[in-house]
């Protein structure tokens, strides 16, 4: 695979080259609430700056349904990122001057990026090699994805990984190659539909599997309790009956909530209150795990050697369902093992509750992408770039 530093030894003074980068942070409004995806793209875009290269960065926000929405404009990422390089980042179709950078709009604003059709994600990826000479693919965390962005321009135009990308993937061979036990892996967060994939690959690698935030209640339902408004993926409830049963037959430990704080609504002041998790009123959604499964997990990790954390606990953007990812954070920051929380979410979470990042043995910025990249999954962002 060639890397950054091949590029920029083949010299770069003058020439175009588009990074795909993942700028996808959260936001308030317009306000940046965890730059962390932006400094963790910085040395790579910023070394080419300084060589003199003209530089394109393409990357998504959020998920906007394939046109434009001001909601998932990456405006305020431009300014941050420019602000980090010491250099003005202009945003939208323009190029580049010698050392300066261009961040194309949000590249989901065309439906095309994400395209299941290869011949249309083709077509965008035709449009991005023609503004570059060159592609670095820096994006860890979308690299699990077969995007135009992502995958298909890199067949397109020469390629090299970025620095970024060649870092995440050194420290999670680490989970891979040369693994202490016990192994345990906490699961939480909302994007449950894409992750409950991983859990059955996952099953014949770990010792345990702690399954906490938006993540739990389908594996509640799995096992015949009722969650109310709880986020639930409904047509997945008999593909986890599965994994429940696999656990136990490969001898896994999987871990579910045994109460959670369940809320009248969807708000940081909701009403709330612990209930057990086989008692979830009808009117109520479980919006963080509550104190008795603080506890569990947190002693569920004490013994481990490594511990992959991906997904927060609860909302812990609402600071009265913070206190599950807290205690799961804190007990990760106390623990000797080798430990890697991974997700943009997750390490935003981190360092919104003022834990030391240091507390970690490596925070990823990819969630989605680790999780694939553990479970043994060829990511198709990385291995375009091997051909
Ligand atoms: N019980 C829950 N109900 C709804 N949303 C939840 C719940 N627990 C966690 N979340 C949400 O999950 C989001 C993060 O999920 P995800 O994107 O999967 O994590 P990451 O970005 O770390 O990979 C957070 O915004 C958090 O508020
Ligand atoms: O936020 C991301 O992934 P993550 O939440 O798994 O860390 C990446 O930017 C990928 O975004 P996507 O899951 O909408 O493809």
């Amino acid at each position: 695979m060639k890397t950054l530093d091949d590029l920029l030894s083949e010299g770069v003074s003058g020439r175009r080259v588009l990074v795909r980068a993942d700028l996808n942070v959260p936001l308030d409004g317009d306000r940046i609430t965890d730059d962390g995806r932006v400094r963790a793209s910085v040395p790579t875009i910023k070394a080419l700056v300084d060589a003199g290269a003209r530089v394109l960065v393409a990357a998504h926000l959020g998920r906007p349904k394939g046109e434009p929405d001001p909601k998932f404009s990456l405006a305020p990422v431009a300014v941050r990122l420019g602000e980090l390089l010491g250099t003005p980042v202009g945003i939208g179709t323009g190029t580049a001057g010698d050392g300066t950078v261009v961040l194309l709009e949000n590249i989901r604003f065309d439906a095309r990026e994400t395209s299941k059709d290869d011949a249309e994600r083709a077509a965008l990826a035709d449009e991005l090699a023609a503004k570059a000479d060159a592609f670095v693919s820096d994006g860890f965390g979308v690299v699990h994805r077969k995007q135009a962005s992502v995958y298909d321009v890199a067949k397109k135009l020469p390629h090299y990984a970025g620095r970024l990308v060649l870092a995440e993937v050194e420290v999670l061979r680490k989970l891979t190659d040369d693994l202490r036990r016990p192994y345990v892996v906490a699961l939480g967060g909302s994007k449950v539909s894409d992750k409950l994939g991983v859990i059955k690959n996952l099953l014949t690698k770990v010792d345990r599997l702690l399954i906490g935030g938006g993540m739990a209640y389908t594996f509640l339902k799995a096992q015949g309790h009722e969650v109310g408004g709880s986020l639930l993926q409904e047509d997945q409830v008999e593909q986890v009956a599965g994994f429940l049963k696999e656990a136990e037959e490969r001898g896994v430990e999987l871990v579910l909530p045994v109460d959670v704080l369940a809320a009248t609504d969807f708000a940081p002041d909701a009403e709330h209150e612990v209930v057990a998790t086989d008692a979830i009123p009808a009117d109520r959604q479980g919006l963080d795990i509550g104190p008795a499964t603080r506890e569990l997990f947190a002693s569920k990790l004490a013994d481990a050697k490594t511990v992959f954390w991906n997904g927060p606990m609860g909302v812990f953007e609402f600071e009265a369902f913070a206190g599950g990812t807290r205690a799961v954070a804190e007990a990760l920051v106390k623990s000797d093992a080798f430990t890697v929380v991974g997700g943009g979410d997750s390490a935003a979470a981190v360092r919104a509750l003022g834990l030391p990042e240091d507390g970690f043995s490596h925070i990823s910025t990819g969630g989605g992408a680790s999780l694939e990249f553990l479970e043994g999954k060829e990511l198709p962002g990385v291995k375009v770039l091997e051909d």
